[in-house]
């Protein structure tokens, strides 16, 4: 029998089955889904199955309730934290949950990662934020719920199409991006930046951030006079 959501679904197998070509997760580690707007569902990688085990069937229709529409599988645990993105910030159309190492090793240490350099400045302007650690209550309360709210709080005062990343204290790194696709690249160069970063703070302890006014002309180089640079 057809799907109503093939073309959804297999946006979503896509993007998920490039997460372990990039190195980005290993087994079952991680989920990308991606968001058909019009339709207020999105395709999200079924949960405990491993990335080489996919088919594009397999991926399982949620709306932006949390209710399976389509599909056998169990979604994903981290499908509140998905639905939580995608109702409060505008113009997502894919996010990418990895546990790539690096990224996730400064999540645990509950650490944003500073803009040491140019490579960092040609995709954002501003340092890789890390979410305030979670209450104990908010924890028993329901943990993938409360962590989409803790990175809407993270965003309060930042805008997530400028930001396109965030850490989860004490978890591992969420991107996103406008299309399934773009959320696993930036998921991607949010760990060659962690990696990069990581790897100044053991060259030496005194490793300093770009000053602004070469990160703007760097970013501004790459993207033009973009609207982007500074506004929040
Ligand atoms: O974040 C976690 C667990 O810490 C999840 O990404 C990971 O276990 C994958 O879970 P799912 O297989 O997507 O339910």
């Amino acid at each position: 029998m057809g799907s109503k959501y093939r073309e959804l679904k297999e946006r979503a197998w896509e993007a998920n089955r490039e997460i372990p070509r990039r190195g980005l997760a290993i087994f079952t580690f991680g989920n990308v889904s991606a968001l058909d707007s019009a339709a207020g569902v999105f395709a999200i990688k079924p949960s405990g199955v491993a990335y080489d085990k996919l088919s594009w069937d397999d991926m399982v229709v949620v709306d932006l309730d949390g209710k399976t529409v389509e599909g056998t599988l169990r979604p994903s645990s981290d499908t509140k934290t998905h639905m939580v993105l995608y109702r409060n910030l505008r113009g997502l159309g894919g996010i990418a949950h990895t546990h790539s190492t690096y990224a996730t090793g400064w999540a645990q240490a509950r650490l944003p990662i500073p803009l040491y350099g140019t490579t960092h400045a040609d995709h954002l302007t501003e340092d890789i934020p890390c979410t305030a650690v979670m209450s104990d209550e908010a924890v028993e309360r329901d943990y993938e719920l409360e962590t989409g709210n803790q990175i809407l709080e993270c965003f309060r005062n930042r805008n997530p199409l400028h930001t396109p990343m965030v850490l989860v204290a004490g978890h591992a790194p969420f991107a996103w991006g406008e299309s399934a696709e773009k959320a696993v690249y930036n998921a991607g160069v949010l760990e060659e930046i962690a990696k990069m970063a990581f790897i100044t703070r053991g060259i030496t302890s005194e490793a300093v951030r770009l000053p602004d006014r070469l990160i703007r002309k760097h970013f501004e180089r790459k993207h033009g006079k973009s609207a982007y640079y500074g506004q929040k």
